[in-house]
């Protein structure tokens, strides 16, 4: 059988005439309200001249989705007989399925889980429908509503909808089609859920994903283990030194997965202090700390469904360790100031160039934990272990408008780079500016290079470029990007040479506009 579906709006102009809808009129001018599928020969004869209606598509029975997946349905109804019934024929779905008979009791229900699709009645006793949607669009705005109910007046449908309602049916209503509307309410929440990871994301990616470069025997062996990890749900820990890679690996694990449709989600544990780093990870309640202005969800809701890439885990706080391994366990996790349990179904990519073994023996991090993001380890190796590359990420970096001598080429690839691919990139870009006519000579790298071999790179005659006058401001940036030059951008080493913690020279870096 073939279906018709109509996207019902309630054009607005119309409605305005109605002195019932002012609030409408006032917040939407002329917009229209989407008003869904609704029953045609349902609606009130007055409610019909003011609707608008859209084909917008026609499906065969079963064409929508080949097969629903299990969705997670709580029924709030106080006519015992209709809910049971809805039960059984839901569970019969492979559905999930819960029932109350109060609306006071569908909202005790909402606070302790997070169900995809809520059906209510519009009618019972306690609680009014508006009351009731109300209640549960505060308590679970992610949830999706659809109102069943055996009075369905146009004005009821309106007030709905205002209040952001998936949708508004008059019973009867056929089985099927409840379905089908619960199937495109969870799609509805997939989308608002993968707009807000975008958003999110979007603000944080500040470039694109690279490719890998590197034809060296230790990175084919981990070009080999990304292939063979990337399509599992592994937890994966990627260790090595600073600047080998390890974000760059963490994509490419991502991009190889089921997972990669959505957005790879990025926390890095050193570069926020650690009073915020359990609201960025779980979330927290409007009101739960001083600042939660709003209710924030936390980065492992955004990143449900995808990956979550935790940088520099080693400095994850101690106290928040149990709560990160409940996750991995089982995916469930509280925000703060809240009770409910949430679900989540993330995958875990972690990177440290911290030794985690030392950490753990000497109680920095907790085994347990160690054993669950390590079930699959990524070594990276340091840039001076892999032969031939750094010729290859040189012409890499160098693009098509440099060239660079034999001498110049020589002092690079014979250098130790403790920095990695991060300290290359770097004096590649500084050289690029020195060059006269786009050729790159031995004059254009700085000192350390121009003698050759040295692993002393601190040069002795390295004097810090400190402004001659300025402020103190301006001295302490001087300072801190010097110290990070002369330890190739490490900044555990740095953070030890200032003797400050890693955490606090990220924040005076972020404060500086300097880059890592
Ligand atoms: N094999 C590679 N090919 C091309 N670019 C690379 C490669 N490895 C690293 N890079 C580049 O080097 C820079 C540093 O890499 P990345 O941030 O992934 O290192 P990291 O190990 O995560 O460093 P840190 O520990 O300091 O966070 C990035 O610009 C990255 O794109």
């Amino acid at each position: 059988m073939c279906l018709a579906f109509y996207e019902v709006a309630f054009a607005l102009r119309s409605l305005v005439k109605q002195p019932a809808y002012p609030a409408i009129f006032a917040a939407k001018t002329t917009r229209i309200i989407q008003c869904h599928r609704v029953n045609w020969r349902n609606l009130p004869e007055y409610a019909q001249s003011c609707v608008h209606i859209r084909a917008i598509g026609n499906l065969e029975h079963g064409e929508q989705n080949s097969m629903p997946e299990s969705i997670e349905i709580l029924f709030v109804d106080d006519d015992v007989d209709f809910s049971e019934g809805c039960v059984r024929w839901f569970e019969k779905k492979g559905h999930r399925v819960s029932q109350t008979t109060s609306g006071q009791e569908g909202i005790g229900q909402c606070l302790k889980h997070d169900f995809d699709v809520v059906i209510l009645d519009w009618n019972m006793p306690g609680l009014c429908g508006i009351e009731l949607v109300q209640r549960m669009r505060e308590s679970n705005p992610d949830t999706e509503v659809i109102v069943l109910t055996g009075e369905g007046t146009i004005n009821n449908a309106v007030e709905s909808m205002r209040l952001g309602v998936f949708d508004f049916q008059t019973k009867p209503f056929p089985m099927g089609d409840l379905e089908r509307r619960c199937i495109a309410a969870v799609e509805r929440r997939r989308l608002k859920k993968e707009n807000t990871q975008l958003r999110e994301v979007i603000t944080r990616t500040k470039k694109p994903a690279t490719a890998i470069i590197g034809t060296s025997e230790p990175m084919q062996r981990l070009g080999r283990l990304i292939d063979r990890v990337a399509p599992t749900n592994k937890a994966v820990l990627i260790e090595g030194e600073s600047g080998t890679g390890k974000e760059l690996v963490a994509q490419a694990i991502h991009i190889g997965s089921s997972r990669s449709e959505r957005p790879l989600v990025t926390i890095n544990c050193a570069a926020l202090p650690e009073n915020l780093v359990e609201s960025e990870l779980f979330g927290h309640e409007k009101g739960s700390f001083t600042g939660a202005t709003a209710m924030k969800p936390g980065l492992f809701e955004v990143a449900d469904g995808s990956t979550l890439f935790i940088d520099e885990i080693g400095e994850l706080p101690l106290a928040l360790q149990p709560k990160l391994l409940r996750v991995l366990e089982d995916g469930s996790l509280r925000r703060i100031g809240s009770h409910k349990e949430r679900r989540v179904d993330v995958r875990i990519v972690a990177a440290t160039n911290r030794d985690m073994k030392i950490e753990v023996d000497e109680g920095r991090f907790r085994e347990d934990l160690y054993y669950r993001i390590n079930v699959m380890a990524l070594d990276l190796p340091p840039l001076r272990e892999r032969d031939g590359d750094i010729e290859l990420l040189v012409s890499h970096f160098l693009g098509n408008d440099h060239e660079m001598d034999a001498d110049a080429r020589q002092a690079l690839v014979a250098y130790s780079w403790p920095g990695n691919i991060r300290q290359l990139i770097n004096t590649l870009e500084r050289a690029k500016i020195l060059a006269d006519d786009g050729v790159i000579t031995i004059s254009d790298l700085s000192e350390e290079f121009r003698h050759e071999n040295t692993q002393d790179h601190v040069s002795q005659s390295s004097t810090t470029q400190f402004p001659k006058v300025g402020s103190l401001i301006a001295l302490e940036r001087a300072h801190i990007a010097e110290v990070l030059q002369r330890e190739n951008g490490n900044k555990s080493k740095a953070a030890r040479a200032l003797g400050v913690e890693r955490r606090k020279l990220y924040r005076m870096m972020e404060k500086h506009g300097i880059e890592g």
